[in-house]
Formats: structure tokens, C-alpha cells, sequence
């Protein structure tokens, strides 16, 4: 039977307040008793009895229980396999988290229709949760850079610009513009130079949660505390770059061919760059592997992959088309007249 529409209003909401429940009370025990954090388990504990006092004064508790139809609610038997695949409490409290956020997002929408004044209140809810959450995220450094590598869709290789206020500047505006992963990529740079950039952008991108990663030097990458290291076929293999850098952060590996791709899957690589796609103004190659490889690579590749290689706004279309939603480039920003503007032009044009 179809519900009246008041009715299944009660029941998103329903549901939903039973999710939010839920994901605050997963993390708010592992902040007891693994991580044993006074702080954020009062956090988590303040959040669950602000949801329930707000449900409570503003909605109707016995439409909310009318509303409820358990044996009938599809979504019951649907299941990803994404939650069977959660192995780690580092991974659990990830879903958690997102639960939470995606589900006071789904009651505060749906609450407009009800009462404006309650929506407005679990959006404050919504802004308290942000923050918690990625307060406890922050403490489950994998997690963190899992989870941003996984939304992760435009991503620059920077120099280490003129001084270091101004790649400071840069980071900031692109990161602001809608830049997900950062990488210092600067042959020129002096070993000294490149980690006194890493050390400052990965502190940088902590506070704007972004990724920072080190072209080449899993040295550098491993002392400036940074998210990780992008290695490609010349510098170390992957499984050698991973042993110095340690499994928490991120290993990128370059791939041309299929088999390079399925190597570094084999290596435990988190991501691959594929490319070069087009010819570009930042490094010439003397064979451009074009969209026909992005087609395969698209196909086969079980993590994130980025295309790269003179991509730009003229092109990223051909790209996408190729099956890919994520991209790597130099250029197309660091060339543009206004590259917090053509940032944002082309993040729009990857997630739409
Ligand atoms: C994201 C990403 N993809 C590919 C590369 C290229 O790496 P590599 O082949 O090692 O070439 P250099 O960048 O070192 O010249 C990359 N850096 N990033
Ligand atoms: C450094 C690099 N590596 C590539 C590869 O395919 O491995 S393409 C590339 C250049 C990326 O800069 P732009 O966006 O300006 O072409
Ligand atoms: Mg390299």
C-alpha cells in the first residue's frame, strides 16, 4: 500500500532518527572504551540527548511510532556489500560518521515541511556533529585520509612556488575552490626546500581536510607527516615506498598499461594516476596513452584512479565520457588566469 505523504514523512523521519541514533551511539562507544576519550564520548552522549529533547518537543511521538513499518520498509533488505566489507572499528566509526551526518541532513530537509523552526535546530545539530565527528576522525588518521581519497575528484600537482607564503596562499584558495588532494611535485626544489613545504601543507591540510601528498620522496613524505607519496614507475615500487612511509598513509603509483595497473593493485597502492592522456605543458612523453585506455582502466581498476595528462576544461568532457570522474592536473590551474576560478569550474564539472 502507497502511504499518505504526511505518513511517509514520519516514516523518513522516523528512520532516520533511528540512523542518527544509531551512529552516535557506535562511535559514541568506541570513544569509551577504545579510545577511552572522556571528552568525545560527553560529546557524542550531549548530541544523542539534544536530538532526542529537539525530537521530542517538536514532533509527534505517536505519528513518528504510527509511521513506523519495519516488515515493509524495502531499504531493510538492501545492503551493500560495503557493509559487509567493514572489518576495522576504524572503518566502522568511518560509516558512523557519515551516518549520522548524511541522515540529520535527510530529517532537517524533510522537517521543513513540518515546522521551519525545527529544521533550523537540527541544522545547528547537523554543524555540532560536523565537528565532532571530524574532531574523533582526526584521531583515526586512516580513516581520515581514506575518507577524503574516496571523495576525492580534482587533484594538483603544485611547485613549491616563489616563497612559502605564497604556496600557502595557493593551497588555501584552490583547496577553498574545491582542490580535494594536493601534490608538491618540484624537480627543481631542494630537498630541504620540499620538506619545509610538506611540513607546512600537511599541518595546512589537516585544518582545511584536504590531502597533501610528496611526488617521488617517501623520505620527505614519511618526515613532514604528510598523507602520503605518489611513486611511478622509476622511483621506489610500491611495496618499498609503503614499508617507509607505513600503512596509515596513502601510496599513489603512476600506471601507462593495464599490467601496470594490475601491479600496483597487487602492491596495495591506494590510488593510481593514468595518463598521460593528452599532450600537455608541464612534461612531454613520446607516446600519449588517450581515452581508449581510460575505457580499460575504467573497467578494471577496484581503487580510485585519476586520469591525467593536458587536461583542461576544453577536454575533461572526453574524459568523463571515458568513464572517469576524477582528475589529475598541473596546468589547467597553474596556467589559468584566475585558478581558484577554473578549480571551480572544472570540480563542477566532475561531480554534476
Ligand atoms: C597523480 C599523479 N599521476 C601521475 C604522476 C606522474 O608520476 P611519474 O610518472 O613518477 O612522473 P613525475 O611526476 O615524477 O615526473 C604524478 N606525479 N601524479
Ligand atoms: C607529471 C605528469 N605525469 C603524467 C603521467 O601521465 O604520468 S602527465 C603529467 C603532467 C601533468 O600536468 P598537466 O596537467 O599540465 O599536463
Ligand atoms: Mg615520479
Amino acid at each position: 500500500m502507497i502511504p499518505d505523504s504526511l505518513t511517509a514523512t514520519y516514516r523518513i523521519l522516523d528512520a532516520s532518527i533511528n540512523r542518527v541514533s544509531e551512529g552516535i551511539r557506535t562511535i559514541e562507544e568506541y570513544s569509551r572504551f577504545e579510545i577511552e576519550s572522556v571528552s568525545h564520548s560527553e560529546s557524542f552522549k550531549s548530541l544523542r540527548h539534544q536530538l532526542t529533547r529537539l525530537v521530542n518537543t517538536s514532533l509527534s511521538r505517536s505519528m513518528l511510532l504510527a509511521a513506523r513499518n519495519t516488515p515493509d520498509d524495502i531499504g531493510t533488505v538492501i545492503q551493500t556489500k560495503a557493509e559487509y566489507n567493514r572489518t576495522t572499528k576504524i572503518q566502522i566509526v568511518a560509516a558512523a560518521s557519515s551516518r549520522i551526518q548524511q541522515s540529520l541532513r535527510v530529517i532537517e530537509e524533510y522537517g521543513k515541511t513540518i515546522d521551519a523552526g525545527f529544521a533550523k535546530e537540527v541544522e545547528q545539530l547537523r554543524y555540532q556533529a560536523y565537528h565532532h565527528c571530524a574532531s574523533i576522525e582526526r584521531l583515526v588518521p586512516v580513516s581520515r585520509r581514506q575518507r577524503l581519497l574516496e571523495q576525492a575528484k580534482l587533484y594538483l600537482l603544485m611547485d613549491v612556488h616563489e616563497d612559502l607564503e605564497m604556496f600557502v596562499a595557493s593551497i588555501r584558495s584552490l583547496a577553498a575552490a574545491g582542490v580535494d588532494v594536493f601534490q608538491l611535485r618540484d624537480k627543481d626544489a631542494s630537498d630541504r626546500t620540499l620538506y619545509e613545504r610538506s611540513v607546512v601543507a600537511a599541518k595546512l591540510a589537516i585544518e582545511l581536510d584536504c590531502l597533501f601528498l610528496v611526488n617521488d620522496r617517501a623520505d620527505i613524505a614519511a618526515a613532514a607527516d604528510s598523507d602520503g607519496v605518489h611513486v611511478g614507475q622509476d622511483e621506489l615500487p610500491a611495496k618499498i615506498a609503503r614499508q617507509v612511509i607505513g600503512d596509515s598513509r596513502l601510496v599513489g603509483v603512476s600506471t601507462h598499461t593495464v599490467q601496470e595497473i594490475e601491479q600496483a593493485q597487487i602492491d596495495g597502492a591506494n590510488y593510481i594516476g593514468c595518463g598521460p592522456v593528452f599532450g600537455g605543458r608541464t612534461k612531454s612523453f613520446s607516446h600519449y596513452v588517450g581515452t581508449a585506455f581510460l575505457e580499460k582502466a575504467a573497467t578494471m581498476t577496484t581503487i580510485p584512479a585519476f586520469a591525467i595528462g593536458g587536461i583542461d576544461e576544453t577536454n575533461v568532457n572526453q574524459v568523463i565520457d571515458a568513464g572517469f570522474d576524477r582528475i589529475a592536473v598541473t596546468g589547467a590551474l597553474r596556467d589559468a588566469e584566475d585558478p581558484a576560478a577554473a578549480a571551480a569550474h572544472l570540480k563542477a564539472i566532475l561531480v554534476n
